[in-house]
C-alpha cells in the first residue's frame, strides 16, 4: 500500500517556498535560474497550511541544477502569480516561473525522499488531499492563463518591431523573453505531468484508503462477532453452572435407595463367596478325603486334600477373571440391569451346586460350583459398579461408590460369622453356608426387575431417549430432569466416538490410555497392598504374634466388623474430601502400619523370649493389623471400584471395567496363592514387599490420579484432552477443581474446545453464534 504520512507536504510548509504559492512576504525574493530555492520559508500557505498529510508523487519533473531546498516564498495564495501579473519585466516572470517550476520539482524530489523515510500506516486525509490537489490545479490553470495571456501580449509587441528596435537591445530583450517563456512552458509541462502523477496517486491512496475502511469494516464485523460470541459462552458457562449447582442439590429417592440395594447384592454375593471358604477349611478337606476314599478305596494323605482343598479356594478367582472380563460384553448387549439380572441365574446356580455337594458326594460339584459363583462375582465385580456409577446423582457418586465395598466388607462379615463352628462351620453346616449364596442371587432377582436400566446406558448406548427419560424421572422422584439429560447428552458430545469400543481399541488409544493405566494401578493398589494377605491370613498372623487360638478367630472377626463401620465412615467423606485424597490417606496409613506389622513380627521373634515383649508385641500385632484394615477402608477399599466407571465415558466404560476388574481379579489371586511361599521365603519380612508397593501406590496416586470428585463424566473426561496442553490434570488432581465452573485454563478453553452446546431454548438453538461456529 502506498499510503503514506508525513509531515511533508506538496504545498507549503516550513522552509518551503513553493508552486502552491505559499505566500511568503517576499515576494520578491524569487531566486535565479539554476538556484532557486533556498532562502526563506515560514510563508503560510494560503489554501492548505492544515494538513499533514499528503501523498508521494511518483513521477515528478527531472530536477534540474540547483533544485532543493525552499523557495523563497512566494506572495501569498495566487499571489505568485499575482506578482507575475504585477512586474512589467518579462526577465523577471521569466525567472520566477522557473525558479518557481523547479522549486516544485525540487520539493517533489525531495519530499519523495522524505515520504519514503516516513511512510507510516495511513492516518492521511482524503480530503485534504483533495483539496490540495484542486488547489494546485487552480494554482497551474491560473498559471497558464496568466502566462498564455502575458505571452500572447509579448508576442503582440514584438509582431511589429521598430527596424532600429529590432536591431537594437529591445531585439536581444525579446529574444530572451522567448526563450525563457519557452522554458517555462516546457516546466508548465512537467508541472502538469507531475500533476497527473499525483493526481493518480491521489487516486490510488483513494484506492487504498477505501480497502483500508474495509479492511476496519471486517476487522469491526469479526471483533463484534467475538464480543457475541464471548456472550453467548459466558452465557452458557452460567446456565452449565447453575445446571451443575442443581445437579449437585441432588438427594437420595427411594427408589434410588431401592435400585442401591438391589444392585449392591451382587457386591455382597462377592465379598460373601470370597470369605465363605475359609472357617470350614478343615470340613472341607475332610470332606474331599472321605469321598477320594469312598471311591477309590484307598486313604487320600493330608497334603492332597490340602492341594484339592486350594483348588476349590482359587477356581472361584479364575470364575471371577472370566466373568469379570465378560462383563463389558454383557454390560453392552442387555444393560446394566439386564446383565445383573442374567448373572442372578447364574448365581443361583453356582450356590445350587455347592450347597448340594454333599448331596452329590462329589468334590468335582464343589469346584464347578465354586467356578460358577466365581463368574457371577466377576460380573457382578463389573457391573455393579458400573450400574451405580450411571445411576448415581453427581453430588452422590462417591457416597454411593462406597457402597460397592460396604456390600463387599458386609458379605465378608456375614461369611465370616456363619462360618464360626457354632453356626455353620462344622461337617454338617458347611454345604449349607456355601449355598446360602442362593439368598443374594434370588433376592436379587426379585427385587431387580421393578429397577430401571442405567439412564445412561438408555440415552446415550441405545439412543432410547424416552426411555431414558422415565428411567430418570423414576430414580430422581420428578419430572425435573432435564440437567440430568443434559449432562448426559454432554458426557455423549465429549465422548466423540462410538457409542462402545472394544477392548481393543480401548487398550490402542492415547487418549484413553491414561486413564486405563490409572484404574489399573487404582485395582493393583487394592489388592497388592497386602489386605487378603491380612484377611486370609489374620487369625494365623495373631497367633504368631501371641494370640491363643480362640481369641485370634474373634478378633479376625471383630476385624471385619471394624472394616463394615469404617467403610460406612469413610461415605459422606467420599463427596467431601475426595477420592483422590482418602485414597493417599490409606496408603500412607497403610504403609505405616505394614512396618509396624513388621516391627511386631520382629520383636516377637527376636524378643519372644520375654514374657513382657510377648504381650506387648501381641498388643502391636493387633493394633497394627486393625489400623492397617482401617486405612484399606479409608481409600483403598472402595475407591477403585468407583473410580474406573467414573474416568471413562460411556462408550468405553464397559471395556475399561473389564480390564479393571479382571486386573483386581489376578492380583487377588496372585495374592492367594501367592501369599504362602512368600511367608515361607520372607518369614518375619513377609510384609516388606507390601510396604515397598505401598509406597509406590501413593507415589503414582499423588503424581497421575486426578480428583473426580464433583465433576461431571464430561468434565473428568475433559481432564485427559487437556491434559497434554497444559496444567488442568495438575490443578485438578492437587485442588480438586471443577473444569466447567473454573475460569482457569481447564474450565473456559475445555468448553470453548467444543462448539456445539448444550441448548436450553430455540433462541439459543438459532444463535449467530452457532451457526457462525459451524
Ligand atoms: O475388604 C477386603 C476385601 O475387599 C476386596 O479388596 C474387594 O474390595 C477383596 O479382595 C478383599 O477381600
Amino acid at each position: 500500500m502506498k499510503v503514506s504520512s508525513s509531515s511533508g507536504r506538496v504545498c507549503g510548509g516550513g522552509g518551503g517556498g513553493g508552486v502552491c504559492g505559499n505566500g511568503g512576504e517576499d515576494g520578491n525574493d524569487t531566486g535565479s535560474r539554476g538556484d532557486s530555492g533556498g532562502g526563506g520559508g515560514g510563508a503560510p500557505n494560503n489554501n492548505n497550511s492544515s494538513s499533514s498529510s499528503t501523498s508521494t508523487c511518483t513521477s515528478s519533473p527531472p530536477c534540474s541544477e540547483g533544485c532543493g531546498g525552499g523557495g523563497g516564498g512566494g506572495s501569498g495564495g495566487s499571489g505568485l502569480v499575482a506578482g507575475v501579473l504585477v512586474s512589467d519585466q518579462g526577465e523577471v516572470i521569466s525567472d520566477r516561473y522557473v525558479g518557481v517550476a523547479r522549486q516544485f520539482a525540487s520539493r517533489q524530489a525531495s519530499e519523495r525522499g522524505s515520504n519514503k523515510a516516513d511512510q507510516s500506516d495511513g492516518s492521511d486525509d482524503e480530503t485534504t488531499l483533495r483539496q490540495m490537489l484542486v488547489s494546485l490545479q487552480h494554482q497551474v490553470t491560473d498559471m497558464s492563463a496568466n502566462l498564455t495571456t502575458r505571452l500572447d501580449e509579448l508576442q503582440s509587441r514584438g509582431v511589429s518591431p521598430s527596424p532600429a528596435a529590432y536591431y537594437g537591445t529591445e531585439h536581444r530583450g525579446h529574444m530572451e523573453t522567448s526563450v525563457a517563456l519557452s522554458e517555462i512552458r516546457t516546466q508548465l509541462h512537467e508541472l502538469t505531468r507531475s500533476l497527473e502523477s499525483c493526481q493518480s496517486e491521489v487516486t490510488e491512496v483513494k484506492r487504498d484508503m477505501v480497502a483500508i475502511k474495509n479492511e476496519l469494516d471486517t476487522v469491526q464485523q469479526v471483533k463484534e462477532e467475538i464480543e457475541e460470541l464471548r456472550e453467548y459462552v459466558d452465557r452458557l458457562e452460567l446456565q452449565s453452572h447453575r445446571r451443575k449447582l442443581r445437579l449437585l442439590e441432588q438427594g437420595l429417592t427411594f427408589f434410588l435407595s431401592y435400585t442401591i440395594l438391589a444392585s449392591m447384592l451382587g457386591m455382597l454375593q462377592f465379598g460373601y463367596n470370597t470369605g465363605v471358604i475359609n472357617a470350614p477349611e478343615g470340613n472341607i478337606e475332610k470332606f474331599i478325603k472321605d469321598v477320594f476314599e469312598d471311591r477309590y478305596k484307598e486313604n487320600m494323605d493330608h497334603a492332597q486334600a490340602e492341594l484339592l482343598y486350594s483348588f476349590a479356594v482359587s477356581i472361584f478367582a479364575i470364575g471371577g477373571m472370566l466373568g469379570g472380563f465378560s462383563g463389558g460384553i454383557i454390560a453392552n448387549r442387555f444393560g446394566r440391569k439386564g446383565g445383573l439380572l442374567l448373572n442372578s441365574f447364574v448365581g443361583i446356580g453356582g450356590a445350587c451346586l455347592m450347597g448340594l455337594t454333599k448331596y452329590f458326594n462329589s468334590y468335582e460339584v464343589l469346584f464347578i460350583g465354586r467356578f460358577i459363583i466365581g463368574v457371577n462375582c466377576g460380573l457382578n465385580t463389573s457391573l455393579v459398579p458400573m450400574y451405580i456409577s450411571e445411576i448415581a446423582p453427581l453430588n452422590l457418586r462417591g457416597g454411593l461408590g462406597t457402597v460397592n465395598q460396604l456390600a463387599v466388607t458386609t458379605g465378608l462379615l456375614i461369611s465370616q460369622i456363619l462360618g464360626i463352628e457354632q453356626i455353620l462351620g462344622t461337617d454338617e453346616g458347611w454345604p449349607l453356608l456355601l449355598g446360602l449364596a442362593i439368598c443374594p442371587a434370588i433376592l436379587q432377582l426379585i427385587l431387580l426387575p421393578v429397577c430401571p436400566e442405567s439412564p445412561r446406558y438408555l440415552l446415550i448406548t441405545k439412543q432410547w431417549e424416552e426411555e431414558a427419560r422415565k428411567a430418570l424421572r423414576r430414580l430422581r422422584a420428578t419430572n425435573q430432569i432435564e440437567e440430568d439429560i443434559e449432562e448426559m447428552r454432554a458426557e455423549e458430545r465429549a465422548q466423540q466416538s462410538e457409542a462402545t469400543i472394544s477392548m481393543m481399541e480401548l487398550v490402542c488409544s492415547p487418549t484413553l490410555r491414561q486413564p486405563l493405566i490409572i484404574s489399573v494401578v487404582m485395582q493393583l493398589s487394592q489388592q497388592l497392598s497386602g489386605i487378603n494377605a491380612v484377611f486370609y491370613y489374620s487369625t494365623s498372623l495373631f497367633i504368631t504374634a501371641g494370640l491363643a487360638e480362640n481369641v485370634a478367630k474373634f478378633v479376625t472377626i471383630g476385624i471385619g466388623v471394624i472394616m463394615v463401620n469404617m467403610t460406612l465412615v469413610t461415605m459422606p467423606l467420599m463427596d467431601k474430601t475426595g477420592r483422590r485424597t482418602l485414597h493417599l490417606y490409606g496408603l500412607g496409613g497403610m504403609f505405616i502400619f505394614s512396618i509396624f506389622i513388621t516391627i511386631s513380627l520382629l520383636i516377637t521373634e527376636f524378643f519372644g523370649f520375654v514374657q513382657e515383649m510377648i504381650d506387648w508385641m501381641s498388643y502391636l500385632a493387633v493394633v497394627s493389623i486393625l489400623g492397617f484394615v482401617v486405612f484399606f477402608a479409608v481409600g483403598p477399599g472402595s475407591i477403585p471400584w468407583m473410580i474406573t466407571a467414573e474416568l471413562f465415558s460411556q462408550g468405553p466404560r464397559p471395556a475399561a471395567m473389564s480390564i479393571a476388574v479382571l486386573i483386581n481379579w489376578v492380583a487377588n489371586f496372585a495374592v492367594g496363592i501367592g501369599f504362602q511361599p512368600l511367608k515361607t521365603a520372607l518369614d518375619n519380612y513377609t510384609f516388606l514387599p507390601f510396604s515397598v508397593l505401598l509406597a509406590i501406590f501413593w507415589i503414582f496416586t499423588y503424581k497421575k490420579v486426578p480428583e473426580t470428585k464433583n465433576k461431571t463424566f464430561e468434565e473428568i473426561l475433559a481432564l485427559f484432552r487437556q491434559n497434554g496442553r497444559g496444567s488442568v490434570l495438575e490443578s485438578s488432581r492437587l485442588y480438586g477443581t471443577s473444569t466447567t465452573l473454573s475460569d482457569g485454563p481447564g474450565g473456559v478453553c475445555c468448553m470453548r474446545q467444543h462448539w456445539q452446546f448444550p441448548h436450553d431454548d430455540v433462541s439459543e438453538r438459532n444463535s449467530p453464534v452457532e451457526s457462525h461456529a459451524q
